[in-house]
């Protein structure tokens, strides 16, 4: 029986830079873009004296990047090797099958369920697939001289082949590998949780909530949930071979949320030089500590997320990362007090939004009036749909405070890259967030996470002024992602998300 999992991306509305640090924020969204990992057994049969091999077979396949790659896994400490290392392989998944398998099989001895090896021996298939607005099909798109409108997008099958990006480099990595062309929602991070999850559930006790069964909250589901966080953000830091927020493994697994990092020491156990076994590495992670904040933390009810693709090409996060952090370790008042605005104005959008949402379910219909009526007029005129109660009002200024404190968010933002000298809001994204803004039924519109060239994202006031954002981006060629929130973290899934979409491989190759 086959295992499905998937792990949604990310978009960080506000904490960008930030929440590098404790304690500030980070509000970030999960999408319906999803990754999928979908393990299964390689031999249904196995020969008489298996139970004395000292490795077992994973293949790892990525249908949208024609690849498949072997492995053998150690029986004896869980590490993998390429079968052929010259044709490379994949750091997020080789860590997270090994790190998840050594978890699996350290839970099952302790828990005196017996060995996981038979299982082992009957080797793990695992297929990896990203939902399409994980990537950028901007240049498929214009060389076929399609519009470029979300019909198009959405017309594409589903897990379309990825274009590889021929200029790009991996930072850090020799082997000068070329990357794809992505959209910017943390693409490793989906993988990596969807890796770890399938795995888990797969070998072990652990159990995932079914995606989109609503599942309550209980002890067993977060201690679950907390040992997939936990292994998948150790597999992260190690692929990427540094510790960044965490935000976007956390959204992966946990969903929307209010995030406050993790502090970097919980992660010291798993470097390098110790002489720790890596089997003794894992057994300290499933005990680790984590410090960090996590709070659900979904849009309130008919806001709506749209994200767009400006097609400037993207920004290279980590450059964007040093400058700033380097602005900013010089401790200059001036440079300070930016900073401490900046989490001020972050504080105060999280508050406004958590206000609307309070609204929302306690005068839930006037909230849902006042909503629709001001979806329909400009900002300057919200005031005016002022009805005498104070319900009408209280919605209405909830509103508009969170509006300016995101206007507050993004001013200091823009100092704050003209002060480390990067464009964090380059004047062309300034420009075309200025116009959204100033559309009927928009809250709010901003670069997420690092900012730069990546996408745009705007919250609207339900789905008729998403449309009307969705169309004045097209004209303008900002490609608008078929995906919105999916506040549900890494969940399990009923079935192989191609079953309904035969012959989508075919498809994917006549647009490459
Ligand atoms: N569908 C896929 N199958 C396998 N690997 C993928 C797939 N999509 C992306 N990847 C890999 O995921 C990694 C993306 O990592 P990274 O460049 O850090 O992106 P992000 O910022 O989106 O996390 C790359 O190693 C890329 O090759
Ligand atoms: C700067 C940051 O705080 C936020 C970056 O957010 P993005 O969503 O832009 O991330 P990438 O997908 O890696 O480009 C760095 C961090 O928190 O790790």
């Amino acid at each position: 029986m086959a295992v499905v999992v998937s792990a949604p991306g990310k978009v960080l509305i506000t904490g960008g830079y930030l929440v590098l640090e404790q304690p500030n924020i980070g509000l970030v969204l999960s999408t319906s873009a999803r990754f999928y990992a979908i393990v299964k057994t390689i031999h249904e049969t196995l020969a008489p004296d298996s139970w004395s091999w000292a490795w077992s077979d994973v293949k790892v396949s990525s249908p949208q990047l024609f690849k498949e790659t072997n492995y053998k896994l150690s029986l004896r400490d869980y590490s993998l090797r390429n079968v052929a290392p010259s044709e490379g392989g994949n750091p997020f998944v080789e860590n997270a099958v090994s790190m998840a398998v050594a978890v699996a099989a350290a839970r099952a001895s302790s828990s005196g369920a017996g060995s996981i090896n038979p299982l082992l021996l009957q080797g793990l298939e695992i297929t990896i697939l990203g939902n399409n607005s994980f990537y950028s099909f901007r240049k498929q798109i214009e060389a076929q001289q399609l519009p470029l409108t979300v019909e198009t997008l959405t017309s594409l099958p589903e897990f379309s082949a990825i274009t590889r990006n021929p200029t790009e480099v991996v930072s850090g990595d020799t082997n000068v590998l070329p990357e794809v062309a992505k959209t910017g929602l943390g693409s490793s991070a989906a993988m990596t949780a969807a890796v770890v999850a399938a795995v888990l559930q797969y070998l072990s006790d652990v159990k995932l909530p079914l995606h989109g069964s609503g599942q309550t909250d209980t002890v067993e589901l977060r201690q679950h949930l907390d040992l997939v966080h936990a292994v998948s953000q150790a597999a992260h830091c190690a692929a990427q071979g540094k510790i960044g927020s965490g935000f976007d493994v956390s959204a992966a697994v946990y969903g929307s949320q209010r995030y406050v990092r993790f502090s970097p020491s919980v992660l010291a156990s798993q470097e390098g030089s110790s002489r720790q076994t890596f089997v003794e590495k894992m057994r300290r992670l499933m005990i680790e500590e984590w410090d960090g904040e996590r709070t659900p933390y979904g849009l309130p009810p008919h806001l709506t997320l749209i994200i767009g693709e400006p097609g400037y090409g993207g920004s290279h996060t980590p450059s964007l990362v040093g400058a700033v952090m380097k602005w900013r370790k010089a401790n200059l008042p001036e440079r300070d007090e930016i900073w401490n605005s900046l989490a001020k104005a972050n504080l105060r959008v999280e508050a406004g939004l958590k206000l609307l949402n309070t609204l929302a379910q306690s005068v839930g219909k006037t909230y849902t009036t006042v909503l629709e009526l001001c979806s329909i007029l400009p900002v300057d005129q919200w005031q005016t749909i002022i009805d005498t109660t104070s319900e009408g009002k209280a919605v209405v200024e909830a509103l508009l405070e969170t509006r300016t404190a995101f206007e507050t968010v993004r001013g200091l933002m823009r100092k704050m890259g003209e002060g480390a000298e990067v464009p964090l809001e380059p004047p062309v994204q300034t420009q075309l967030l200025d116009q959204t803004m100033s559309m009927n039924g928009v809250l709010f519109a901003g670069v997420p996470g690092a900012g730069g060239f990546d996408a745009v994202f705007a919250v609207t006031l339900g789905e008729d002024a998403r449309n009307r954002v969705q169309e004045a981006w097209s004209s303008k060629g900002v490609l608008s992602l078929p995906i919105t929130e999916d506040p549900q973290g890494v969940s399990l899934e009923q079935e192989d998300p191609r079953t309904s979409e035969v012959g989508s491989a075919l498809h994917a190759m006549s647009i490459n």
